[in-house]
């Protein structure tokens, strides 16, 4: 089947039958249906008809290799340099349409796969079968549109036990035993987005040194359905509401987040990416470019969420009837030059994309990093804006249900504003409330702090994007006059 519409999204994802928990109960009704679930499963499938609908086709699909049929675009190895541009339009497409919202939209998985499969051929040396593996189950998800999510970090305590505790006792994500029928795994990861809400998750922990010389059962990458035998999903408390009036926000985009387990769980051969040696799993990163083409989809994902508080900041200003104050320009202006910033960088990605040696386009990585680096602190700083734009009036917000009852009068007659009606001005700042002060926000807040890795990790990430360090101290010395003094390395060589 080549890409699918949402009615086919939806009725795949109820098909399955998860060990998912809620609040200490199992959930066992079609999650389409549920209330945790249906309203981000709407908008999801709304994206999914996007790229269905012969207006977008032609910029979110390709044709196949393999047969030909129309297939999703962000799944594309870029070939040309033309393909990077023409994957910027299928994000953009995407993006436009949930806001920023879903960190979790299909094409970022999609992304994440893609580029661990321009790396298949480091496979080869460790072991041809996990090439063949990793290359089939990329064709296997662009030719079946498998909406995928990730669990890469582990809970605090599993992260330590494996460098601490012997074997036997760590509850690090581990491979327990490897049988004719595949590889056991027993382990918890803290954090699937979306995991509910997809067919299948790639598995993909960063490996625990083993020190012992042989092969590390801390060391794995694997792909597999939800469903398997022993797998739990717990999920966090929910945001999510049916009132697009009293939540405009979390009654679309509301994606939940699930502790998953593995107890026991056997990952058939042909899913297994890699095995047993720790370097193999950070060459395939590194050598897929995976951070940089992810990277590019985040931008994409900055810009549209820049441009939606920018309007959010506009509209409140003209409501708070502040829209010419001085420091409300300023405010705005910060927002425009952020996003001025934002699509700067990817325009600089975009144009100094360099082929790899496996022969694909990759985007140049730092104005990608600059921009996630930029965004975290930048996302709160605007949260800060909407909260003192917003003032009390984020906080008296009734609901859609007061207007239309008995005290709706009340409410009608004294919370409009000076051109619009109490209904819209609260429409407003509901929307300024769930994003500002309420729980979907805060999470928002920490998924834009966290999502990419720990900041230290993503500065460190850019800290190594540069290779020249020497050439720019050399710079000051020669200004200076001054011989550099030699470092370690450099008498070593
Ligand atoms: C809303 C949300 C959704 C997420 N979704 C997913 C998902 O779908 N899949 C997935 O795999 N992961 C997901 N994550 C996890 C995310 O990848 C991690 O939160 C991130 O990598 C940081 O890891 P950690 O949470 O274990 O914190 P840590 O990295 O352990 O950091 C803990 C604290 O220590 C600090 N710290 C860490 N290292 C250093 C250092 N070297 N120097 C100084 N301070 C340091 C950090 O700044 C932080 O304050 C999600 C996270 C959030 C918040």
């Amino acid at each position: 089947m080549p890409i699918k519409n949402g009615n086919q999204y939806i009725e795949r994802i109820d098909q399955q039958n998860l060990n998912l928990w809620y609040q200490g109960k199992r959930i066992t009704e079609p999650y389409s249906q549920h209330p945790l679930f249906s309203g981000l499963m709407k908008t999801q499938a709304a994206l999914y008809d996007l790229q269905c609908d012969p207006e977008y086709q032609d910029e979110m699909t390709y044709p196949s290799p393999l047969t030909g049929e129309p297939v999703g675009l962000s799944f594309l190895p870029p070939a040309h340099p033309d393909d990077i541009k023409r994957r910027k339009r299928m994000m953009d497409h995407w993006s436009a349409k949930h806001h920023g919202f879903l960190g979790r939209s299909p094409d970022y998985m999609n992304t994440a796969l893609m580029s661990l499969y321009t790396a298949a051929d480091i496979l080869e040396e460790h072991n041809p079968a996990y090439a063949m593996n990793l290359r089939n189950y990329y064709a296997y998800c662009r030719e079946n549109d498998i909406t995928l999510s990730h669990a890469f970090i582990q809970p605090f305590a599993s992260k330590v036990s494996g460098q601490v505790d012997s074997l036997e006792d760590s509850i690090t994500a581990k491979v327990i035993e490897i049988n004719e029928e595949g590889f056991m795994i027993s382990g918890a990861f803290m954090m699937a987005t979306q995991g509910v809400t997809c067919d299948e998750m790639l598995v993909f922990p960063t490996p625990t040194l083993y020190p012992l010389d042989d092969e590390n059962p801390y060391a794995f990458a694997f792909a597999i359905p939800n469903d398997l035998k022993g797998i739990t999903f717990i999920c966090r408390e929910s945001n999510a509401s049916k009132s697009l009036y009293n939540h405009p926000l979390s009654a679309r985009y509301e994606e939940m987040d699930t502790l998953v387990i593995f107890d026991r769980v056997l990952i058939p051969h042909d899913r297994m990416f890699y095995y047993g040696d720790e370097n193999v799993g950070y060459r395939l990163f590194s050598d897929g470019n995976f951070h940089t083409h992810i990277g590019h989809q985040i931008v994409s994902r900055y810009i549209a969420k820049t441009e939606f508080f920018l309007g959010l900041v506009e509209s409140l200003a003209q409501e708070q009837n502040v829209s010419f104050d001085a420091n409300i320009i300023g405010q705005t202006a910060k927002i425009m030059t952020m996003l001025e910033t934002f699509k700067a960088l990817r325009i600089a990605a975009e144009e100094g994309a360099k082929q790899n040696k496996y022969g694909y386009y990759v985007p140049a990585s730092s104005p990608l990093l600059a921009s996630s680096i930029l965004f975290p602190s930048f996302y709160l700083e605007m949260v800060d804006m909407i909260q003192r734009l917003g003032s009390s009036g984020i906080i008296m917000i009734p609901y859609e249900e007061d207007l239309s009852s008995e005290v709706g009068s009340y409410v009608n007659q004294y919370l409009h504003g000076l051109e619009s009606t109490s209904k819209d001005r609260i429409a407003l700042f509901r929307l300024v409330w769930e994003l500002g002060a309420g729980s979907f926000g805060g999470r928002q807040s920490q998924f834009e702090r966290f999502f990419f890795g720990n900041a230290q990790t993503v500065n460190f990430r850019m800290f190594n994007s540069y290779d020249n360090h020497e050439d720019y101290q050399q710079l000051i010395h020669d200004f200076l006059g001054i011989e550099k003094k030699e470092t370690d390395n450099e008498e070593d060589q």
